[in-house]
């Protein structure tokens, strides 16, 4: 089949149901952002959202407002509305802390409902943030290690493994694990599942409860577009709200305003609160939250993969072999972004970076591409490659300004 030339492309975005939301985003001219799966970008009502929670509710609310405007509640009324983005049924979701404050919440709710087990496994290749939580509690604990290459879940699940921690799509090859299966594996085992739902959470539909997970962890700031350090989210399912975490803060108190010397779990899921929330960060969340209410998750999947196919169809053939498609090509294996290897990957990534094209660099030789199909357009796509194909061919990113390293990449 010959490549789709860009007025296709063009043809494809006009016809695309989603076509509508890309003007909800505040997105620079002239800039292609495929780094959505790192920040999200802005929702345009969202400065005004958090403007009127600075304003008005704090401003003029003050202390009121944690009753009035519905502070004191909002990381149950938000994590419902997660809840709805990831298949799990009200009650079982809040707001609260970050991704990595959550996993060792999940991790150590697991145990306690193990009390018999004492090994926790988890991917090798998982995310930094996972494995140093994971080997922080491991303490008295044993932690195995699983992976592609390595030894595969089925050899290490046994019946000393408490709790199994996975990250849904892998955050550098988006490779996705099939959540029905491997949980139904894991329990099994007479184990429990925690998922990390960072890189899938906003990316394509997800059925925690359909799949019988135990709990599940992830943040806002990527795919759902909560703003940058937005609050995370934790679930647990309702057969594990009698679980113990061990961050027994007063927002997770049966009683908090009693003010009692002991503490005193609350009943249900908010027993996974700890602090005082952020609001002015629940207040970005909150707007990106809107518009999700009116997404079609399975659009939103369709578009998905049709935006990560093109890509690595245009990839295979303009650039002429010069870098390896890390990323399955298997759709029920592939998330929502595609990484390609290069060995002088941060130079390239830089480069195109310069002329206007956002990805990233993870090491050591992946360039990432994150397609969120409620902006990233076809066209997009399109020209993101030309122009990848372009800082290849003059090895432009050869230049020693290409070459520093950033702080964060
Ligand atoms: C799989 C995964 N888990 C956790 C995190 C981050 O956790 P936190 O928001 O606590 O920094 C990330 C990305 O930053 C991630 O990709
Ligand atoms: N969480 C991040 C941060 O605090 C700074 C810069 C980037 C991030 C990211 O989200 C990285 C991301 N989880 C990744 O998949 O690499």
């Amino acid at each position: 089949m010959p490549d789709p030339t860009r007025d296709a492309c063009e043809t494809r975005d006009a016809h695309d149901p989603l076509r509508p939301f890309r003007d909800e985003f505040v997105l620079p001219d002239g800039l292609i952002y495929l780094d959505g799966n790192s920040l999200g970008a802005l929702p345009r009502h969202t400065a005004e959202r958090v403007a009127h929670v600075v304003t008005q509710e704090w401003g003029q609310g003050l202390i009121r407002s944690w009753n009035d405007a519905g502070w004191f509640d909002k990381p149950r009324t938000l994590g419902d509305r997660v809840g709805g983005l990831i298949g799990a049924e009200p009650g079982t979701v809040v707001v609260c802390d970050s991704t990595s404050v959550n996993v060792f919440k999940a991790l150590s709710a697991a145990l306690s409902l193990r009390p018999d087990r004492d090994v926790i496994v988890g991917d090798r290749d998982n995310f930094p943030t996972d494995l140093y939580i994971t080997q922080g509690l491991a303490g008295d604990h044993e932690h195995r290690l699983i992976s592609v290459d390595g030894p595969s879940l089925a050899e290490v699940l046994d019946e000393r493994v408490a709790v199994v921690l996975l990250t849904h799509v892998d955050y550098r090859t988006g490779r996705m694990y099939d959540m029905a299966a491997v949980t139904e594996q894991v329990h099994a085992a007479g184990a429990l599942i925690v998922w990390d739902l960072c890189h899938s959470a906003g990316a394509l539909p997800i059925d925690l409860d359909g799949c019988g997970a135990d709990f599940a962890v992830g943040c806002t700031y990527k795919y759902i577009n909560g703003g940058p350090g937005s609050p995370a989210f934790i679930h647990a399912a309702t057969r594990h709200h009698e679980a113990t975490q061990p961050l027994s803060g007063w927002h997770g108190h049966a009683r908090p305003f009693e003010f009692t010397g002991t503490y005193e779990p609350a009943a249900g899921i908010s027993r996974f609160l700890v602090g005082t929330p952020p609001l002015l960060s629940y207040a970005g969340l909150e707007a990106s939250l809107d518009l999700w209410d009116r997404v079609d998750l399975t659009a939103l999947r369709t578009k998905s993969l049709a935006l990560t196919d093109l890509f690595i169809d245009l990839v295979d053939s303009r650039l002429g072999g010069r870098v390896e498609v890390a990323t399955p090509r298997d759709h029920a294996v592939r998330g929502s972004q595609v990484s390609l290897r290069h060995e002088d990957g941060y130079a390239v990534m830089q480069a195109l970076i310069a002329r206007g094209v956002i990805g990233d660099f993870r090491a050591p030789d992946l360039i990432r591409f994150g397609f969120t199909p409620l902006y990233t357009s076809y066209v997009d796509v399109w020209d993101a490659v030309a122009t990848l194909a372009d800082v290849l061919e003059t090895e432009e990113w050869r230049e020693s300004r290409f070459a520093k390293r950033l702080l964060v990449t």
